[in-house]
């Protein structure tokens, strides 16, 4: 299947069981139900799943993903794009290369985090289908995350990049989602906002 990479972008949930304070499966299938655009699969941290666990969980993620025509990515691991049949991989500025993956896998989405001026000019833009930028305010999903950007960060890649696919990420919620897209990212990508919503599909739809 082709994606629009500007419209999978609007409302990314990325998620790992260690994410998860009920069936995973469960809160993927309500969240497509509320109307997400992309899911990622990123089992990583504290209680992570590994080895044949996290390849089960996957495969049945990505059935899910399959049968309501949600594209699908893995996080970081591109030994897993073959295993799960994945529409594309995100990775970071200290995972795989974006320009080695894009040699290896012509046709899959990447996209590629950047966070930083500095991260900017080291990375290939051309290699990429877009960029996740981020954290744009404070979270506590994840143990290693950088220095907030704000939305200032998404303004300055903007305006130097007018038709760069962006996606915004860290701590955005309904309530600040409206300033990610003011600043001109085409999407938010939400882990906790939606795992941990007792109401999911209507957090997805204030999103
Ligand atoms: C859409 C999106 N944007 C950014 C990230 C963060 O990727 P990375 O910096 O590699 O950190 P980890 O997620 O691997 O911990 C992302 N996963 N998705
Ligand atoms: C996985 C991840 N990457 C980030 C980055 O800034 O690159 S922030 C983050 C965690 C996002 O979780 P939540 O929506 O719960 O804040
Ligand atoms: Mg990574």
């Amino acid at each position: 299947m082709s994606w629009n990479v500007n419209q999978l972008l609007r409302k990314y949930l990325i998620m790992g069981s260690q994410n998860c304070p009920r069936d995973p499966e469960d809160i993927l299938l309500e969240a497509i139900e509320g109307g997400i655009t992309a899911f990622q699969f990123r089992e990583k941290g504290d209680g992570a799943l590994t080895g044949e666990q996290k390849i089960k969980l996957g495969l049945k993620l990505r059935q899910i993903c399959r049968e309501h025509s949600i594209p699908f990515f893995i996080n970081d691991d591109s030994e897993l794009i073959e295993e799960l049949d994945a529409d594309g991989i995100h990775v970071g500025q200290d995972d795989i290369p974006a320009d080695l993956l894009r040699r290896q896998y012509p046709d899959k989405i990447i996209g590629l985090s950047v966070s930083s001026d500095a991260e900017l000019e080291q990375s290939d833009l051309s290699a990429v289908d877009y960029v996740g930028a981020g954290p744009v305010f404070f979270t506590w999903t994840k143990d290693d995350v950088k220095p907030v950007v704000g939305v200032e960060w998404i303004e300055k890649l903007r305006a130097r990049y007018p038709d760069l696919p962006i996606v915004g990420i860290g701590g955005i919620n309904s309530d600040n989602a409206r300033e990610v897209i003011e600043a001109g990212a085409q999407g938010v990508a939400v882990i906790s906002a939606v795992t941990n919503s007792t109401a999911i599909k209507e957090t997805i739809k204030d999103l």
